[in-house]
């Protein structure tokens, strides 16, 4: 029951398309001991996204912290009855054993946007946050996987970046910005226009997580469809505006919490894959390359048992994503130096 329901969600979702069970390497049961710590955990993300990391039979000691509430999203939790062990951290002084012995850590933590928002509005209150909370994976699990998912990605990843080198610890293969939602929404809407079954779509979304920064590549999307000009551009928007469209919505009430606890699970269970040994794992990502000129920038990443193995490059694109792309570079690469400088100064 619990794998055949976790195999749904993955199978639905990988970009390679190939379902859970059989691409494990392993016999149910015999997976090797995984810590995985949420930092955020009692928030709008961080509570579903717990929930996701308990199905997983790949997780065999699940980690909650937050500065207050883990108790009892812990407790609650912890009465699931599969595979790994929970224990609920709450308060800075908790944070040490919360990460302690992680090997991958994913962090929902910071303050969401409300309507008339932009993601970089959230710049003043979570790079503070981001900061402190890599300056202790640097200190309690260096050689975790950090899974940013707090915005603004494009400048919380190189913040984080920054946190690590101070302290000697920064690997940039174990670095990522969580672009999965973005990746999500593509091919959900994808399917809906084209007329597919969304289970079989598959494309690339690169660049970053924010506005004009978010570029999926249509022309790549398999199954192939006849779509306009037309829809395409309205795909685009549509796949860029995603967040915006949620928080509109939500009318105050947050931003997007249930799709991207999906989307971060599965990104989290790609990264375990890649832990483990299971080859051809390939998601899309924001990390450090040198696809671009820019110092990090999202595209296809395959995990390994390192984290990244290798950052895969763009493909063809046609003349429609050549102009985006040159598009997002000067707000992509402002908000990298924006995180930069303030890792630098703080
Ligand atoms: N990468 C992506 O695609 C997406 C990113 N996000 C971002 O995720 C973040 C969280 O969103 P929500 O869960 O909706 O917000 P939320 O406000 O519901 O939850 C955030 C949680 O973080 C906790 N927190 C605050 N400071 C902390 C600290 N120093 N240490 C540990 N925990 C701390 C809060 O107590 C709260 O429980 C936001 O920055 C949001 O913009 C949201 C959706 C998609
Ligand atoms: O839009 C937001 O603020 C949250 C987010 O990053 C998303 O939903 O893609």
């Amino acid at each position: 029951m619990r794998t055949s329901m976790l195999t749904s969600i993955v199978r639905r979702s990988s970009t390679t398309g190939a379902s859970y069970v059989s691409r494990r390497g392993f016999a149910s049961g015999s997976a090797p001991e995984r810590k995985v710590a949420v930092l955020g955990a009692a928030g709008g993300i961080g509570q579903p996204l717990s929930l996701l990391m308990k199905l997983n039979p790949l997780v065999s000691s699940l980690s909650l912290y937050d500065i207050a509430g883990t108790p009892g999203v812990a407790a609650d939790v912890s009465h699931i009855n599969t595979r790994s062990e929970v224990v609920g951290f709450a308060g800075e002084e908790q944070l040490g054993k919360a990460l302690e012995g992680a090997d991958v850590v994913i962090i929902p933590a910071g303050v969401p946007r409300k309507p008339g928002m932009t993601r970089d509005d959230l710049f003043n209150i979570n790079a503070g946050i981001v900061k402190s909370l890599c300056t202790a994976i640097a200190k309690y699990c260096p050689n975790a996987l950090v899974n940013m998912i707090s915005n603004p990605v494009n400048s919380t990843v190189p913040i984080a970046a920054e946190v690590f080198k101070k302290a000697g610890t920064y690997d940039e293969k174990k670095l990522f910005g969580v672009t999965m939602l973005d990746v999500v929404r593509a091919k959900t809407f994808y399917a809906g226009k084209a007329k597919v079954n969304v289970a079989e779509v598959n494309l690339p979304v690169v660049g970053g997580h924010a506005g004009i920064t978010i570029l999926p590549l249509f022309s790549q999307a398999t199954p192939k469809a006849n779509l306009s000009n037309e829809e395409i551009v309205a795909l685009t928007k549509r796949t860029q505006d995603g967040g915006t469209e949620v928080v509109e919505a939500k009318a105050g009430k947050g931003s997007a919490t249930l799709s991207m606890a999906y989307a971060g699970a599965i990104f989290a269970d790609a990264c375990l894959k890649g832990l483990n040994g299971v080859p051809d794992v390939v998601e899309c990502a924001f990390v450090q390359s040198n696809v671009t000129e820019l110092p990090f920038f999202a595209s296809k990443v395959r995990l390994g048992k390192n984290g990244v193995e290798e950052v895969l490059g763009l493909g063809p694109l046609n003349d429609y994503e050549k102009q985006g792309l040159e598009a997002l570079k000067p707000e992509l690469l402002s908000s990298i130096e924006k995180g930069i400088k303030f890792a630098k100064e703080n």
